[in-house]
C-alpha cells in the first residue's frame, strides 16, 4: 500500500472540535488566558460581522461577564468584520492569521526571522489598508472621490507602511545575502543534511534533540521553533550529517507567511532528506500529514518521493495497546521503502533502527575513495578533514598519507578539481 492510499482509506477532514482544540493551542502558545471558547455553527456568513446579530448578542454578554479583553476568530476577518466587531463586542478582535503572526513575532529569536516576521506584519497590515481604503472608495462613488480626510490620512499610512517595507525588505536582503555566503561555504563542506519537518507540536525538536544530543527549546508549545538549527552528528558508522530542525508547518497557513519563511526553509529544500515526523497519537494525524504535504508541495518538494522524504510515526508511547497495533499493521502494510518509523522520541523506542535507516539512505549518496597526498598536497589536509569522514589514515615512511575517505559526489568532484588545479594528490 502507498501512502496515499493509506491516507485515502481514511477521512482526514478534521472535526469542528479538533480545530477549536488547535485554536486554543494556539492562544496558548502565547501564554493568553483562555476564558472561553466555541464553536459557532453559522448558515450564513455575515459580511458586516461574520457572525449573525444574535450571536454578536450572546458574545456581548460573555465578554462582559468574563471581563474578556480578546476574542479570537479562528476563521479569516475582512477588515470591516474586524473593526465592527471589536465596536460591537468592546474587546480587541484578531483572526487567525493575526494570531499566528503573534506567534512568529514572540518566537522569532535570529535576526532574519524577526525581520521576516515584521514584513509579514507589515504586509497583513497593508492588506488591510488596502481593502479598507477600497472599499471607503467604492462606498463614496469610486473614481469620482477625491481628497477628504478620511482619504489622505489613509494614503499617508500607506506610504509609511510602504516606505517601511522598503527598508525591512532592503535589510533583509543584506542578511540573507550573508547567509547565503554562510550557507555556500558550508556546501564546499559536503556533509549531507537531513531535514526534520512536521506539524507543530509533532515532536520534531524531541526527535532532533535525541538523535542529536542537543538541547534544543522543545516544549508543549505550538511553534516553539521559529528560527532553523542546524546540528552536525557522527553516525554510528562514520558518516558525518547535519541535521536541520525547522519551523513546524500548520493548516491555513496564511500565504505571505509561507512566502516569508521560504527564505528560512531553503534548508528542506537542499536537503539529502527529509523526515516528515507526524504526531501518530493525535485524533488529527491525518490531516495534519495532509497540510504538511501541500506545504512541501508549495515548496516545489515531490512529498511522495519515499526515497527522499521518509515519514517518522512519533509518539507512539502515548497510544494504548490497540492503537499500537492498529498503527503497526497499517505501516507493515506499506511497503519497503514507503514504510513509516515508528518511534517515540520521549522514550528513545524505535530513534536506533532509524538513525540506521538514515544512514543506508545517505551511503547511497555517499562514496568511498581513496587518496594519497604527497609531501607537495599536504597543505590539502586540513581540507579534507573538514569535507570528508576519514574512515583510515596511513602515516607512510616516505613521508605521504594514504586516506580512506567516505565523501559525497559533490566533495568528490571537489577533490578532483583541487587535484587537477595542484600537485600531491593522487586518487584511486
Ligand atoms: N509522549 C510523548 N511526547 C512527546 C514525544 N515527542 C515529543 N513529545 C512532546 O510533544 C511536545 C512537542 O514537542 P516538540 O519537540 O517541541 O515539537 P515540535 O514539533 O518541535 O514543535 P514546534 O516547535 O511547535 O514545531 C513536547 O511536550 C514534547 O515533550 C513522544 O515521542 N512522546
Amino acid at each position: 500500500m502507498t501512502r496515499a492510499e493509506a491516507a485515502s482509506k481514511t477521512e482526514v477532514r478534521r472535526s469542528p472540535d479538533a480545530k477549536l482544540e488547535e485554536a486554543v493551542g494556539l492562544a496558548a502558545a502565547i501564554n493568553l488566558e483562555i476564558i472561553d471558547s466555541a464553536v459557532i455553527t453559522q448558515r450564513e456568513r455575515r459580511p458586516a460581522t461574520l457572525i449573525g446579530p444574535g450571536k454578536v448578542e450572546e458574545l456581548k454578554g460573555i465578554i462582559a461577564a468574563g471581563e474578556i479583553a480578546l476574542v479570537i476568530f479562528d476563521h479569516p476577518l475582512t477588515p470591516v468584520q474586524q473593526r465592527n466587531l471589536e465596536k460591537e463586542l468592546n474587546a480587541k478582535v484578531l483572526d487567525r492569521t493575526a494570531l499566528i503572526l503573534e506567534i512568529f513575532g514572540e518566537r522569532a529569536r535570529t535576526k532574519e526571522g524577526r525581520l521576516q516576521v515584521e514584513l509579514a506584519h507589515l504586509n497583513y497590515q497593508r492588506g488591510r489598508l488596502v481593502r479598507s481604503w477600497t472599499h471607503l472608495e467604492r462606498q463614496r462613488g469610486g473614481a469620482g472621490f477625491l481628497g477628504g480626510p478620511g482619504e489622505t490620512q489613509i494614503e499617508a499610512d500607506r506610504r509609511q507602511l510602504q516606505s517601511k517595507i522598503k527598508g525591512l525588505e532592503a535589510e533583509l536582503d543584506q542578511v540573507r545575502r550573508t547567509r547565503q555566503l554562510h550557507r555556500a561555504k558550508r556546501q564546499k563542506r559536503p556533509h549531507p543534511i537531513v531535514a526534520l519537518v512536521g506539524y507543530t507540536n509533532a515532536g520534531k525538536s524531541t526527535l532532533f534533540n535525541r538523535m542529536t544530543g542537543a538541547d534544543v527549546f522543545a516544549k508543549d508549545l505550538l511553534f516553539a521553533t521559529l528560527d532553523p538549527t542546524l546540528r552536525r552528528t557522527t553516525l554510528s558508522h562514520g558518516t558525518e550529517i547535519l541535521f536541520s530542525d525547522t519551523v513546524g508547518f500548520i493548516s491555513e497557513l496564511p500565504t505571505h507567511l509561507v512566502a516569508a519563511f521560504r527564505a528560512t526553509l531553503e534548508e528542506v529544500i537542499e536537503a539529502d532528506i527529509i523526515l516528515h515526523v507526524r504526531d501518530v497519537a493525535d485524533p488529527d494525524t491525518l490531516a495534519q500529514a495532509d497540510d504538511v504535504r501541500q506545504i512541501l508541495r508549495d515548496l516545489k518538494i515531490d512529498a511522495d518521493d519515499s526515497e527522499h522524504v521518509v515519514e517518522i510515526w512519533n509518539k507512539i508511547d502515548l497510544l494504548d495497546a490497540s492503537e499500537r497495533e492498529r498503527i503497526g499493521t497499517l505501516a507493515s502494510n506499506m511497503s519497503g521503502i514507503n514504510a513509516p518509523h515508528l518511534v517515540s522520541a520521549h522514550t528513545g523506542d524505535g530513534i536506533d533502527a532509524l538513525l540506521v535507516d538514515i544512514e543506508r539512505r545517505i551511503a547511497g549518496r555517499v562514496a568511498e575513495i581513496d587518496v594519497t597526498l604527497d609531501s607537495g598536497g599536504m597543505s590539502h589536509l586540513s581540507w579534507i578533514y573538514q569535507n570528508a569522514s576519514v574512515l583510515e589514515r596511513q602515516d607512510l615512511e616516505n613521508g605521504s598519507v594514504h586516506l580512506q575517505l567516505q565523501m559525497t559526489q559533490q566533495g568528490i568532484t571537489e577533490l578532483n578539481r583541487l587535484k587537477a588545479s595542484g600537485t600531491g594528490i593522487r586518487l584511486g
